[in-house]
């Protein structure tokens, strides 16, 4: 996990659980991934930034300028994001005190704002291979290719993994929400499991309530909707889509989804060494974006042993695939299907990585993108928002405010789109515009107008 550091501004989570009053305990991991590509590149992205540049310009020795030019200014885009104070940019007191107090970070951020990885990429460096891994780097976190990867994003996450670093929260990631949840709890709040919403309910156009669908009825001063947008406004908000929500689905499309395995195998089939995380693509670029294309695989046990009884790991493999392959299919066809491509999974996986992975098996589940949309509540099960074409940046993405007076989104779908420490980010932006507009934090009336109106029309500009 990215934000769990101990320093910056950035450590999301760390944060998060502070607030709550928790705190947990965490493993480093020693890097963030080892790319194993076409053409037998490998490069394995150190925790320290100077080793993982030497094996990249070892790799690439003609390019090394082109490197450290790119690296270089995600750096200067990441320290900016580092030095800022995170709040709402809806709200514009603070952005304002912001521009005043940071100006140049800031200037940076809105320079940045509209471009692209990719572009900036290609300002620096010619090589189509050194390009090529340039967009697995974007990939991993964006689904999309560098020409497609915000920027500001693509900086954030190649150079927090240097600075705060990836670690490894001990027991596993589902600790984290219990954490949340307990911290939450203590402070006084309420939380409802299995609590299915089906509607949002509006009186004279404004958000008041839910309803679920065991009928009862909630009402409060504000609602926020943590489904993507596409559910919270084709699903839960029962009324014609708003022109804003348009806007957003011209500029972006569901994302595929995942086709995961989870695999608890002997420890023997791993070489002594094995790193944790690992991204696997063998021949062909061109089908780096293609469904079930690469590979990502996590063996979370390399770091926390406890998590598995002795002698053996935990696999987490896991590659993009659409729900459109997996509709219409017979129970029995279903569950053949899941057999068969997680076991031409697993083999390409035997022949690139470890050789008898088949049979060192104990325990194998298959989860398709129906397991994603049935279990995660998410339309087509998809993991985020991904832009139709070449986007501009982050300047399309809506940020927590919509055009329902009193219904506010956060999530993926939201500024500045896809991550745990992106979606972190548009909570507390969230809480910050709900809590200015329901009088616990300044605001000023006319200057939210401006704002407002002012963002609203650069997002049509994208
Ligand atoms: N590091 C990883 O490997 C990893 C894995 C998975 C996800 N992620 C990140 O998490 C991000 C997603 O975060 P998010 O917060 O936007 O989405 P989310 O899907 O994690 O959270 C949405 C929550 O809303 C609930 N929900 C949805 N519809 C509901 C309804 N009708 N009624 C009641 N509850 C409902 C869901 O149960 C879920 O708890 C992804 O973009 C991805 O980057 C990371
Ligand atoms: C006016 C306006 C609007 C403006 C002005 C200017 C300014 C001030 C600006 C500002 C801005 C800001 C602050 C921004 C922010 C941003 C952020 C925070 C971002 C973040 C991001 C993040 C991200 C993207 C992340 C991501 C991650 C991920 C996705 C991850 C994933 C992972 C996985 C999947 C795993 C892997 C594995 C293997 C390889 C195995």
């Amino acid at each position: 996990m990215f934000g769990f550091s101990d320093k910056g501004n950035l450590n999301l989570i760390t944060q998060a659980l502070e607030a709550v009053g928790r705190k947990m305990r965490v493993l480093p991991d020693p890097s963030t991934v080892h790319f194993h590509l076409p053409g037998d590149l490998s490069v394995l992205v150190h925790r320290k930034y100077e080793d993982f540049i030497n094996e990249l310009v070892s790799k690439f020795p003609h390019e090394k300028e082109g490197i450290l030019k790119f690296y270089d200014t995600c750096w200067t885009i990441f320290n900016s994001l580092n030095s800022l104070e995170l709040k709402s940019l809806e709200e514009p007191l603070y952005l304002f005190r912001q521009f005043f107090q940071k100006p140049r970070e800031c200037l940076t951020l809105a320079y940045y704002l509209p471009q692209n990885a990719g572009d900036i990429a290609r300002k620096f460096i010619k090589d189509q291979e050194l390009l090529s891994f340039i967009d697995a780097e974007c990939f991993i976190v964006s689904t999309v290719n560098a020409l497609q990867t915000p920027m500001i994003n693509a900086s954030m996450v190649l150079c927090d993994r240097h600075f705060g670093g990836i670690n490894y929260p001990v027991g596993g990631v589902g600790g984290i929400a219990i954490s949340l949840a307990d911290g939450l709890v203590e402070k006084g709040s309420e939380i409802r499991y299995k609590a299915n919403v089906t509607n949002v309910i509006l009186e004279n156009g404004k958000a008041v309530g839910v309803r679920l669908s065991n009928g009862k009825e909630f009402f409060a001063k504000t609602v926020i909707s943590n489904a993507t947008r596409w559910d919270t406004f084709g699903k839960l908000v029962k009324e014609e889509l708003p022109e804003e929500e348009k806007n957003f689905q011209k500029n972006y499309v569901k994302a595929p989804s995942f086709l995961s395995i989870h695999m608890g195998v002997k420890a023997s089939v791993l070489p002594a060494g094995t790193d944790c995380h690992h991204f696997i693509l063998e021949d062909n670029w061109n089908n780096l974006e293609k469904p079930y294309g690469s590979i990502f695989l996590s063996i979370p046990t390399v770091l926390d042993p406890s998590l598995a009884p002795e002698g053996h790991h935990i696999l987490h493999i896991f590659t993009t695939a659409g729900i459109e392959d997996w509709e219409g299919l017979s129970r029995k066809e279903y569950e053949e299907k899941k057999e068969v491509v997680a076991n031409e999974i697993i083999r390409r996986l035997e022949k690139k990585l470890f050789p008898g992975l088949q049979d060192s098996i104990v325990l194998k589940e298959v989860g398709s993108p129906k397991t994603h949309r049935r279990f995660l509540a998410r339309n087509d099960g998809t993991y985020g928002p991904m832009p139709r074409g070449k986007p501009k940046g982050l300047l399309a993405m809506p940020f927590n405010t919509t055009s329902i007076d009193g219904l506010y989104c956060v999530g993926d779908s939201c500024f500045p789109g896809q991550g745990v420490i992106a979606v972190a980010f548009s909570g507390i932006m969230c809480a910050h515009r709900v809590a200015a507009d329901i009088g616990l934090e300044q605001k000023s009336p006319v200057l939210d107008a401006g704002l407002l109106g002012l963002l609203r029309w650069l997002r049509t500009l994208a």
